[in-house]
């Protein structure tokens, strides 16, 4: 069993907003990595953050993508910085893993000041700029196929990965 597509991006890009409307145009379950992690530890991301740190959450962001991707048939969208897991890059080899980029103008604009996203709480725009500047390459690396999101609605950015997924 694996998923229809693997959603990577980086915060804003829309994986979870996009994912959704994917899943629903081709009739399959969404899911979101985010929202295993949370289920599994019982409480919101930013209170992982707070109450055991990043490097906790990362621990917990591999084992919910190794999970889902032996388990689940439908649209999956990972947290923006699962690719930072060399085991989640290599687990992702084989997949169809599509690449929503998002350049830093959009992406400030769409998190806004970062509610409910614990690395952005401070300072979004530097931090999204580095976030980028640091995860391009790897979300080149792990891709199949990249739909650029900037200037677009999620419809449009929803038609492209369908038009994709048919070839
Ligand atoms: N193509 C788009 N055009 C305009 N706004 C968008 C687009 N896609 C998503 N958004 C908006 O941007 C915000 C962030 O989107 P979303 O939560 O789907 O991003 P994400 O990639 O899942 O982020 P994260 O990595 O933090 O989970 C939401 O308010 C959403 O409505
Ligand atoms: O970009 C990131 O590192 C993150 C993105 C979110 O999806 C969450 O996984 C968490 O807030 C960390
Ligand atoms: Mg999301």
């Amino acid at each position: 069993m694996a998923p229809v597509c693997v959603l990577v991006g980086a915060p804003g890009s829309g994986k979870t907003t996009t994912g959704r409307a994917l899943a629903a145009a081709l009739g399959v379950d969404f899911r979101d990595t985010d929202q295993d992690i949370e289920a599994t530890a019982g409480k919101p991301i930013p209170e992982i953050f707070i109450d055991e740190g990043e490097e906790h959450f990362r621990t917990l962001e591999q084992v919910a993508v190794a999970t889902a991707l032996a388990s689940f048939d439908g649209v999956l969208a990972l947290g923006g910085g699962a690719i930072l897991a060399e085991e989640t890059r290599a687990a992702l080899a084989g997949h169809t893993v599509i690449y929503l980029s998002v350049e830093l103008t959009d992406a400030v604009r769409r998190v806004g000041l970062g509610v409910g996203r614990p690395l952005l709480a401070i300072n979004p725009r530097a931090t999204l700029k580095h976030l980028l500047d640091q995860r391009r390459p790897l979300y080149e690396q792990v891709a199949t196929s990249t739909v650029a999101t900037d200037g677009r609605s999620t419809e449009q950015v929803v038609d492209e990965v369908l038009s994709i997924l048919k070839r």
